[in-house]
């Protein structure tokens, strides 16, 4: 790591004890300062960041600075005054520190540290040069844009954001403008034609995935209307959103949340907002011939999926456990669905869905240049000269057909519907779970939960996909019918079959409909395509082990 050149460097005290308080453009550091006759340990010299008196806060992860009165109640009740702390007992002064500091489970707390100082020019001084290097941090937002959804999860939106993110807000002197939500897509109309968003650099959702999904198609439409491109086309190429969502966590699942940030804790997510990090991310648009659906970000998925939200919704005054009755019924009524899939395979940089590379911040596959990645014309899906633009197509019985643009890792399953997928390559994983028994579909979905992989499975087949296509049985045409019967079997025996399967695994064939981002979707027939890094989030991928953890991080810093 590259010595950063000092801008401040001087002796002042912390929690009692004199430190060598070193400023860089990169670092605040501070150092307890060892006597010399006393013996120098490994520990206190070269421990890991916190260790022994040594600690280091990158510039960047300062959430603010203020100078500090040091005041106490006098013995004079009800009086307060300034104490005198140093030794020759003149007035201190002091500046406190605001800082991000990592805990467990990659959450983020706002930890504080005051540094007392002999005098008030050096402490104005110090106040001064941190203050300089955080203006320098441009991508910090100013001026945000808050939605709260009051119903979302257990209905605690208001009070997450009142008490635990808004005080983070005005600690790191962002202004907002908070809207409580009245009605189901108040916050898509109202930001689709209504909301000034010239004067905001990002906008905030309080709420769960549904919450996100109304925020994300607000933004997106408002995008393309003004730059008038029109979304109900299914071939346009979309203009990414200038804006960036923050997501506050108060929903059920919390699955954008979690995937994106590594855990569905507001004060995180809040910090996350505050240091202005930026997280590409892959939208899905779904379409029924020239007619715009929805956009998605995490699951699209027909059959199981939908089933259980379908029910789930029913059951909204339940609150999150919703999804939980509502999964054991679906699982048990055991429905298959018929139909046929086609899809473009990804190209073969971006990995596959079973490569066991996970997207984490930074990740190298999400920053391969775009010609390498999902971006194409649209001529290219009808070149057969290259494999990779050759549609594939698959007819059969699903339990589950699903569509991952994001891993999905959210609470109920901590590494997701597709534990490889990525946030920002312009692929989504497609999975299709095949008609099986009810014991091998119940082995399949209990990997969700554990370590084990979910497509190790002969009835589960997974691809990284471009686009794809679905067509319920009941909605193909006549032309895809006759060349299904030219395949091989006539109508007759077609239906004796279906009959005689379903006695065999007790499951009856039906309709479904599509659970998008956790919003029913009723149309069967789609057609789906990813918008590589089409918006942009306020987070920066799970971070894996902290930089921060490192002994030589802290060495070189200081
Ligand atoms: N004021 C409101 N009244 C009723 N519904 C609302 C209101 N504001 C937003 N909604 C709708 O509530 C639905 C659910 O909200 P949200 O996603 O916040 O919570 P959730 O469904 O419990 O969580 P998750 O989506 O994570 O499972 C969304 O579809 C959203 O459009
Ligand atoms: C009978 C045993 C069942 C165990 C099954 C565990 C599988 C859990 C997998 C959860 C994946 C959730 C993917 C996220 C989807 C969200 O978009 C959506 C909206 O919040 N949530 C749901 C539940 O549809
Ligand atoms: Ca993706």
């Amino acid at each position: 790591m590259e010595k950063q050149p000092r801008l401040l460097c001087s002796q002042l005290s912390v929690g009692g004890r004199v430190c060598d308080v070193t400023l860089s453009s990169s670092f605040l550091s501070w150092r307890e300062v060892v006597d010399s006759s006393k013996k120098r340990t490994a520990a206190n010299v070269y421990g890991p960041l916190k260790a022994a008196g040594s600690h280091c806060v990158p510039v960047c992860e300062i959430i603010a600075i203020q100078e500090t009165e040091e005041d106490c109640p006098s013995t004079n009740v009800g009086k307060w005054q300034k104490v005198p702390q140093n030794p020759a007992g003149s007035n201190q002064h002091a500046f406190t520190v605001s800082y991000v500091e990592r805990t467990l489970k990659h959450r983020w707390r706002c930890s504080e540290v005051t540094l007392h100082c002999p005098d008030r020019k050096l402490c104005l001084q110090w106040v001064q040069a941190i203050r300089e290097q955080l203006a320098l941090l441009t991508i910090r937002p100013k001026r945000l844009l808050v939605y709260i959804n009051p119903h979302g999860g257990k209905q605690r939106g208001k009070r997450i954001y009142e008490q635990k993110v808004a005080p983070i807000f005005s600690r790191a002197s962002i202004t907002t403008d908070v809207i409580v939500t009245e009605r189901a897509n108040h916050a898509r109309d109202h930001l689709k034609t209504e909301a000034d968003l010239k004067k905001y650099d990002g906008v905030v959702c309080v709420g769960g995935d549904g919450m996100f999904s109304e925020i994300m198609h607000g933004l997106i439409s408002r995008t393309q209307c003004d730059s008038g491109v029109d979304q109900s086309c299914a071939d346009e190429t979309l203009i990414p959103c200038g804006l960036r969502i923050g997501i506050i966590p108060a929903g059920s699942t919390d699955c954008i949340c979690y995937a994106t940030v590594g855990c569905n804790d507001p004060v995180t997510s809040a910090l996350h907002i505050v240091v202005g990090d930026s997280q590409p991310l892959d939208v899905c648009s779904v379409h029924q011939n020239n007619a715009f659906l929805r956009y998605s970000v995490s699951l699209l998925g027909y059959g199981f999926y939908g089933d259980v939200l379908m029910d789930s919704e029913r059951k909204r005054w339940m609150g999150p456990a919703r999804y939980d009755i509502s999964g054991v019924k679906t699982f048990l009524s055991h429905r298959y669905y018929e139909g046929t899939i086609s899809f473009l395979p990804a190209d073969g940089s971006v990995g596959t869905p079973r490569d066991k590379i996970q997207c984490r911040s930074g990740c190298n596959i999400c920053q391969l240049p775009s010609a390498d990645k999902a971006v194409y014309k649209v001529e290219d899906s009808i070149s057969e000269t290259e494999n990779k633009d050759v549609w594939q197509v698959i007819r059969g019985k699903f339990l589950a057909i699903n569509a991952a643009c994001m891993s999905c890792a959210c609470p109920r399953s901590p590494k997701g519907l597709s534990p490889s997928a990525h946030l920002a390559d312009g692929t989504a994983d497609l999975i299709l779970v095949r008609k099986c028994s009810r014991l091998d579909f119940l082995r399949h979905l209990l990997r969700h939960t554990n370590k084990n992989d979910q497509f190790d499975h002969p009835f589960v087949e997974v691809y990284r996909v471009r686009q794809f296509r679905f067509t319920p049985r009941y909605q193909e045409t006549d032309s895809e019918l006759d060349l299904r019967e030219a395949e091989g079997s006539s109508s007759k025996h077609f239906f004796t079959q279906i009959c005689r399967e379903h006695q065999a695994c007790s499951c009856a064939p039906t309709h479904s409909s599509w659970n998008c981002d956790g919003e029913i979707l009723p149309h069967g027939a789609i057609q789906v395509r990813v918008h590589c890094q089409l918006i942009k989030l306020f987070a920066r991928g799970i971070e894996e082990q902290s930089v921060f953890e490192d002994p030589s991080y802290a060495l070189c810093a200081i």
